[in-house]
């Protein structure tokens, strides 16, 4: 077969660890994995590790409606930078939301014109549109996600329990995953109403209104609704060793679900959120030290299966205030999820490098059936990051729009080099390519073998 590229020299990093290997790929796809390939054109991976792009399965490009906080042209930058390939959207804070198959349309159009990487998109459960769920998942929609707690937006309400467990059901029934956003919404409202009548205004008395008990029990009412009706449910953003614990409980007794943590709660903790401020606000907020610990435990354990960013970004006016309760939630990660996990796991802790590739590629295109999408083998897509593993470096250099972003300045062992999407180079050290464009994704149907 006649190859258009080869990938040669690299540390290809597949199920069964790093191998030395060419990669040998035509018209997008890896169609051969070997010692010693030819090929028309070369790019030299010599001293570098390939990892499959990174599939980031929740960020907020907010486009749509509110493209002056991010968009799919600056957000896809900052995800190819991080070594990224695929992203599934979400269906906030884009405005309005994806609760229909008009809007889902809309925003796929603008994902096409825009997004240099490959994309899928959410549709919402809320209890606006119970009934639009068969035409998003006949649209495309990779999975439905779910507050149970405010979104902080009333165009997104947070479901009610039946509207969850209902939702569940037709979610079942359509053969997609729920994604739910677990904080108790009695919880946060009434530590809120609490606080705020106390005066509450700093860092500290925000992150009193979020106990981890708060997770916890929107997590364990999730687990139950997925156990009665079994639907796949997949955990976001989950900030606590308990949570993940009380879903591995639940795992063990059959029901369909998966965990996702995100960077910032492997990275940062309280004690940053203090320090920095607006950049590190997000709920579930940063834990301490020792919550951390316990998360990186169930990491290393292999309870977490996947790392989203949860890049959400918002311009500089609604992160600048003196009341900590006014400024808009959300992290700008899209750019750093290798890295974290490379330096934070890999290099600190002793994660293996396939774990990191399962975590941030495989695990998540399987869970959202994406063909093609997260690893490294023939008729796969050539979807690749080139990774410089011992490299260490701050850094400065970074892609969102606003760049309000707390991973500035932070010192990471592990660079992504050069993103490869489906062949072709979109980055490399700092230059993209800005002609490249992504396609939909839509997940593969139930009935199928990913
Ligand atoms: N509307 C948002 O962007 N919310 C996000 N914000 C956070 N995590 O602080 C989220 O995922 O909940
Ligand atoms: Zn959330
Ligand atoms: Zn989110």
């Amino acid at each position: 077969m006649s190859l258009d590229v080869v990938v040669r020299g690299g540390q290809v990093v597949m199920p069964a660890g790093a191998r030395r290997l060419d990669i040998g790929v035509s018209d997008g796809v890896i169609v051969e994995l070997a010692a010693e390939l030819a090929g028309a054109r070369e790019v030299d991976a010599t001293g570098l590790h390939v990892f499959p792009g990174v599939v980031d399965a929740h960020v907020h490009l907010n486009e749509p409606g509110r493209t002056e906080w991010e968009g799919f042209e600056t957000g896809s930058r900052a995800l190819a930078a991080g070594g990224a390939t695929a992203f599934l959207d979400m269906p906030l804070n884009s405005s309005p939301p994806v609760l229909t198959r008009e809007r889902f349309e809309e925003k796929r159009a603008l994902g096409e014109q825009k997004s240099l990487l490959d994309f899928g998109l959410w549709g919402g459960l809320t209890p606006l549109n119970l009934d639009q769920m068969d035409d998003l998942a006949d649209a495309g929609v990779i999975g439905f996600k779910a507050f149970m707690s405010n979104s902080g937006l009333d165009e997104f309400p947070a479901v009610d329990d039946v509207t969850l467990y209902e939702g569940m059901r037709a979610a079942a029934r359509l053969g997609l995953v729920v994604g739910t956003h677990a904080e108790s919404d009695d919880f946060t409202r009434r530590l809120t109403v609490a606080a705020r009548a106390g005066g509450g205004r700093s860092v500290r008395d925000y992150l009193a209104t979020r106990p981890v008990v708060t997770e916890l029990e929107a997590v364990g009412r999730a687990l139950l609704y997925a156990h009665e009706t079994g639907a796949a449910l997949h955990l976001v953003h989950l900030s606590s060793g308990a949570a993940v614990a009380l879903a591995a409980e639940w795992k063990a007794k059959g029901v369909d679900v998966s965990v996702e943590t995100c960077p910032h709660y492997l990275h940062f903790t309280d004690e940053d959120v203090e320090r920095v401020g607006a950049a590190l606000k997000c709920a579930p907020p940063l834990r301490p030290r020792a919550v951390q610990d316990d998360l990186w435990r169930h990491v290393l354990a292999g309870d977490v299966d996947t790392v989203g960013s949860d890049h959400s970004p918002a311009p500089p006016s609604m992160k600048t205030s003196d009341d900590f309760f006014a400024l808009w939630g959300g992290i700008s990660g899209a750019q750093s999820t290798l890295n974290v996990l490379l330096d934070g796991g890999h290099h600190r802790r002793g994660l293996p490098l396939e774990a990191v590739a399962a975590l941030s590629a495989l695990n998540p295109a399987r869970r959202f059936r994406l063909p093609g999408k997260g690893r490294m083998e023939v008729g796969a897509d050539a979807d690749l990051a080139l990774v410089r593993l011992e490299e260490t470096f701050t850094l400065t250099e970074l892609h969102d729009r606003w760049q309000q972003n707390p991973y500035r300045g932070e010192t990471f062992r592990g660079r992504v080099h050069a993103t490869y999407s489906r062949g072709r180079k979109v980055y490399e050290n700092g230059v993209f390519d800005d002609s490249v464009r992504g396609r939909l994704l839509r997940p593969l149907p139930a009935s199928q073998k990913v």
